[in-house]
């Protein structure tokens, strides 16, 4: 299809990308072998590349959500390798992520940091959103913190809040798309994962005492997150739906890419800035918009910065990395 400029058409609230051109996108579900994405020797090309290019060797991830790239802003010394330059790298087409990995020093400790990640409303398969995930763990990364900014569901949450996510239910995966659908390679990980485990319980109760230390526990909350495919924002009925099932916040990412992570044995941490408040009743006239969505994640930048950064040394602490 020839590139259109993708400037909104029907003059609602809609957003103006800053890509005039849409790019091309490998829409195939498989590689084209019928496996669930690149060989392990693939990524271990790319991770090559990656180690080739910095001598830091990060144990931690972090990948940066809907207009927080900024927490890769605190990074000392960093390595930014953009998107487009690392082989089998799918490329960001979303406004408010940046479409590069920084690494360097968080902290004083090593990170790697995905200024923006894949979403499948993109047009790529769950598992190449995941590729970089499996990247990390090839150049040694042990532990992902997974950020997002989520619209609040729980009628308690407050635009701004930031949801530690304590667990969380794959819609995708009901309707049987799973990143690891396909068959199995066990360098990576088993054939049946468990995933009631997948948000580390340490690293939950280390952010939230963190939160009373940095005296903003009154907008850090504990809940359960749910991935829709996305790209439109939900209906009513949705999430009602969502509601009754006990879903706290709604985003169109992290779940796949935690199933990744824990599948080759990853620790997880995410968490969920609330940055607009779900409308479930008809009354209201509020819409959903990807404006306010980066809106409030500049509004909060200082303090995820400071969060993040603090939670990375601490995790470091406890897992004794570098
Ligand atoms: O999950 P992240 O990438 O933070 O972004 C969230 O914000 C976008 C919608 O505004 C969607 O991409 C949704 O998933
Ligand atoms: N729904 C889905 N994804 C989102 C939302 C939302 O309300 N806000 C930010 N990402």
């Amino acid at each position: 299809m020839a590139p259109t400029n993708a400037n909104t058409l029907n003059g609602s609230k809609g957003f103006s990308p800053a890509k005039k051109t849409l790019p091309e996108v490998d829409t195939e579900a498989t590689n084209g072998n019928g496996t669930n994405g690149y060989s392990y020797e693939t990524l271990q090309e790319t991770a090559n590349f990656l180690l080739s290019r910095t001598s830091i060797r990060p144990c931690i991830g972090v990948i940066c959500g809907s207009g927080m790239g900024s927490l890769a802003e605190n990074i000392d010394d960093p390595v930014c390798i953009p998107y487009e330059e690392i082989p089998n790298f799918p490329i960001s087409t979303v406004e408010g992520h940046h479409g590069r990995l920084v690494f360097g020093w968080l902290n004083g400790i090593p990170v790697v940091a995905m200024q923006g990640r894949f979403h499948y409303y993109e047009g790529y398969p769950l598992w190449k959103c995941c590729l970089p995930v499996r990247v990390m763990k090839l150049i040694g990364v042990k532990t992902l913190i997974a950020t997002n900014a989520a619209g609040g569901l729980n009628p308690n949450y407050k635009i701004g809040d930031i949801m530690i996510v304590k667990d969380h239910i794959n819609m995708m995966g009901f309707a049987g798309n799973n990143p690891l659908h396909g068959p199995n390679d066990e360098r990576f990980g088993p054939r049946f994962p468990p995933m009631n485990k997948a948000y580390n319980h340490k690293y939950r109760s280390i952010a939230k005492e963190l939160a009373k230390e940095l005296n903003i526990e009154n907008m850090v909350r504990e809940g359960v997150y749910t991935c829709l495919g996305g790209p439109n924002f939900e209906t009513v009925a949705e999430l009602n739906m969502l509601k009754m099932v006990g879903v706290d916040a709604v985003g169109m990412s992290t779940v796949h890419e935690v199933i990744i992570a824990r599948h080759c044995d990853m620790k997880v941490f995410a968490l969920s800035l609330i940055t607009n408040e779900c409308v479930t009743s008809y009354d209201k006239d509020d819409e959903a918009n990807h404006e306010e969505v980066l809106d409030v994640g500049r509004m909060r930048q200082d303090i995820l910065r400071k969060y993040v950064s603090k939670l990375v040394a601490k995790f470091a602490e406890i897992e004794n990395y570098p």
